[in-house]
């Protein structure tokens, strides 16, 4: 029973995960034997110096990218053991993905973008919660518009509601925040965390920017390909201490 509970209380896993890139001498350790849970319907927040391993622990989490060994998990289901297809079947229909660059179809529109996912998987999708998303990040009466009609903040929006409208187990996010400017970074963040209080989605999120990590639950701090601390209830001035802390 408590086994099962606390199984299903893990939305995402790694365990002994290592990353190497090239080999002999030319070999990069991305990920050094990395082990860590990220707990379903939290806001989990991954830190750590340019070149730790940050977002190489999200591909590999995500199905995005293979681990050369250790084990990745999505709920209970190992990656290792999934074939290319299989793979893309769970990022498609279990997972949502915002990264920092919004990748959307410039051909299609606003409401065309966000509903993609669930048009690709052939399922329709619950108009009231499009609706009641739609509304969250306030993009009502844009959804006719191209990304090209929306400014960089509307198109991050735009991608955000893609994520989370297909209720993903899991939404993966890369500098989501990174090419906006603050006021509108806090609007895509808080955002975020209300889809956590509210609507118990869990999100993992890479940053380097310490306010934006303060709207998770938890930090982890990587360096060098492993987990080298965490932070629970981070603020942004406790983070950026962390952090000052790591570069002395
Ligand atoms: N495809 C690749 N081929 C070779 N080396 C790679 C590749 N991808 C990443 N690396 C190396 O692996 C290490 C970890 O990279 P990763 O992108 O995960 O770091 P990061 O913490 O996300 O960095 P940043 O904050 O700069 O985005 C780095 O040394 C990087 O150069």
């Amino acid at each position: 029973m408590t086994e099962t509970a606390v199984a299903s209380s893990v939305a995402a896993r790694a365990v002994d995960a290592r990353k190497t890139y090239g080999e002999g001498d030319a070999a990069v350790h991305a990920l050094a034997g990395v082990t860590v849970d990220f707990p379903a319907q939290e806001f989990t927040a991954i830190m750590g110096p340019s070149g730790s391993g940050k977002s190489t622990l999200m591909q590999c989490v995500a199905g995005l990218d293979r681990l050369t060994s250790g084990q990745a998990f999505i709920g209970d289901t190992e990656l290792s053991t999934l074939s290319k297809t299989d793979l893309t079947l769970l990022r498609r229909d279990r997972l949502g993905f915002i990264f920092q660059q919004y990748n959307l179809i410039p051909t299609l529109t606003a409401e065309e973008n966000i509903l993609l996912p669930l048009t690709l998987a052939g399922e329709d999708p619950d108009r009231e919660w499009f609706d009641q998303i739609v509304r969250t990040v306030n993009l009502t009466d844009r959804l006719g518009n191209l990304p090209s009609q929306l400014s960089g903040g509307q198109q991050q929006r735009v991608a955000v509601a893609r994520a989370l409208v297909p209720r993903p187990d899991i939404v993966f996010a890369d500098e989501p925040t990174g090419a906006l400017d603050s006021r509108t970074g806090i609007e895509i963040l808080s955002f975020m965390r209300r889809a956590v209080d509210e609507t118990g989605q869990t999100i993992v999120m890479v940053t380097h920017d310490p306010h934006a990590a303060s709207y998770s639950n938890n930090v982890l701090f990587l360096a060098d390909g492993q987990i080298i601390d965490s932070m629970a209830d981070p603020t942004t001035d406790r983070v950026l201490d962390r952090m000052k802390r790591f570069e002395a």
